[in-house]
Parts: C-alpha cells; sequence; structure tokens
C-alpha cells in the first residue's frame, strides 16, 4: 500500500479557498498512491476557532463533494484529514472522513474527545458518540482523531471490530511532540495495528505545530516520519505484517478484560 502523508501547513492568513486549491495540486502531483492522508481540520485551521461557525458545511456541502472529486479523478483511497461538519440540527462537529476510488465516503468518524486545553474545541464542538471501522480493498480501516491518541479504550474499540489499519488525523502542537511520538507508537504496539498518523505543521497563530508525521507498524517501527515543516511523505506499507505480528506474538489473544465497547452516551448528550 503506497501511502503519502501530506502533512499541511494551514496559516491563519492564507485564505482557506486558496489552501484546498494548494492542497488539491499537491494531491495530484503524486506518484499513484493507493492512499493519501490529510491532517486534522487542515482546511479551516484547527485554531481557526472564530471561523469555525462560518466555515462549518454538511457533509453534502462544497468542500466533501471537492475531496470527493480529488479521490474519483485520481482513483486513490483519501483519508481527508477531517472537515467541520455542520449536522442536521445545526451542530458542528470535528469530522474525518475517508474516501474511496469512486469518489463515496468510506468511512465518516466524529471526533469522540474534543479539546479543551488551550483549545475551544470542546466549547465549540459536539463530541461523537461512535467510532466504526470500514472494510476497505487496503483492509479494514478504522479512523480516530488527534486527542483520542490519549484514550486507548477507543482503539480497543476498534481493534474488537477488526481493524488493522487505525489512520488518525491531527493538530497535535509542538510542545508535546514526545507525547504524540509516544501515542502513535504505543497505539500501533498495543494493538498490533499499522497506524498512520498525519499533523499538521507550521505556525496557527501563536501555536505551532508538531508535524513528524508517521506511520509505524504493529512492532513499533517507525516506518516513514516526517520532519516539523509542511512536508509530503511516501512510503509503501506491507500489510500482511499485521498478521503476521498477530501470529508470531498472539498477545490480543491473551486479553482477560474484554471491553463492553459501548459508549456512555448519556455523559455525551
Ligand atoms: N487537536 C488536538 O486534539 C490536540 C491534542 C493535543 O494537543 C494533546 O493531546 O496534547
Amino acid at each position: 500500500m503506497r501511502t503519502a502523508l501530506v502533512q499541511v501547513e494551514s496559516p491563519l492568513d492564507e485564505p482557506w479557498q486558496e489552501r484546498v486549491e494548494r492542497v488539491g495540486s499537491l494531491v495530484s502531483g503524486l506518484d499513484a498512491p493507493d492512499l493519501v492522508v490529510l491532517p486534522e481540520l487542515w482546511a479551516t485551521g484547527y485554531f481557526a476557532f472564530d471561523g469555525y461557525d462560518e466555515l462549518a458545511q454538511p457533509m453534502t456541502g462544497p468542500l466533501v463533494e471537492t475531496l470527493r472529486g480529488w479521490a474519483s479523478d485520481l482513483g486513490i483511497h483519501l483519508a481527508a484529514g477531517s472537515v467541520l461538519e455542520r449536522d442536521e440540527t445545526g451542530r458542528l462537529h470535528n469530522t474525518a472522513l475517508l474516501i474511496g476510488p469512486d469518489g463515496e465516503l468510506t468511512l465518516t468518524y466524529r471526533k469522540v474527545h474534543v479539546f479543551g486545553y488551550q483549545s475551544l474545541e470542546s466549547k465549540l464542538l459536539s463530541p461523537g458518540d461512535d467510532a466504526t471501522v470500514a472494510e476497505t480493498d487496503l483492509g479494514t480501516v478504522g479512523m480516530t482523531t488527534c486527542y483520542d491518541l490519549r484514550f486507548p479504550e477507543l482503539y480497543r474499540h476498534l481493534v474488537d471490530q477488526g481493524a488493522r489499519i487505525v489512520i488518525v488525523p491531527a493538530a497535535w502542537p509542538a510542545p508535546r511532540l514526545e507525547h504524540w511520538q509516544l501515542f502513535t507508537r504505543a497505539r500501533a504496539v498495543e494493538d498490533q495495528v499499522v497506524l498512520i498518523a498525519c499533523n499538521a505543521a507550521g505556525r496557527q497563530g501563536d501555536v505551532e505545530l508538531a508535524g513528524h508525521s508517521a506511520v509505524i507498524d504493529p512492532w513499533g517501527r517507525v516506518l516513514a516520519e516526517a520532519g516539523s515543516d509542511e512536508e509530503v511523505v511516501v512510503v509503501d506499507v506491507d500489510l500482511d505484517v499485521v498478521d503476521a505480528t498477530r501470529i508470531e506474538f498472539p498477545v490480543l489473544d491473551d486479553r482477560r478484560l474484554r471491553t463492553t465497547s459501548t459508549f456512555a452516551r448519556e455523559d455525551l448528550a
């Protein structure tokens, strides 16, 4: 699986429409990837909180239409990072999406753990209340978003549904780079998945993003890692490593505590 991580910079003074055009050119210039992955809220800029309400769109809106067009024109799987979704009741969500080579939405995931530390996300957005997987011709894929990396039970929930690949779009700030590197590797090793994490880069206002997008295999090997600037990283991933690891070292079979795999919906209302 040829995987391209497009580690986008989203400076607050760049009009978002220009950024979408710029990133579209980057994506269409890639050399025949199977999967392209973008960061969390890259079009809007995660830290552009003032623009959240104005820029949120339904999943049938023009931004998602454009992204679907990229996937179908190029015949790729596009994990298009996340977008600000306005749902049918008017609430806003941070919604990650995977689009298939036919331009159809394969998987959507509303970020469950919205972030409130030096961030207005938890005030402005409503959390999701579920996480599912999609069967694709790449394998069984789950998605989580950024801060979710700190909540391992979410990943077990995906593994319980058969996830072999977990894609993580992020806007993770530079002061906690060590946490990013620790959690991405930990989740790959403990859940025996290929973990594909695409972070934002550059500055968004006062915040410096960490970059260091990475692809990590179930042994914890970092197959590719970006630096801290805007960059595209391409890596060929042999997905057989998931089954090989689970057969060689069947730690998931030794679990004694089964999660109930349910969400505390009453807490999320
Ligand atoms: N965008 C985010 O969810 C940031 C999370 C973060 O900075 C952290 O967990 O640390």
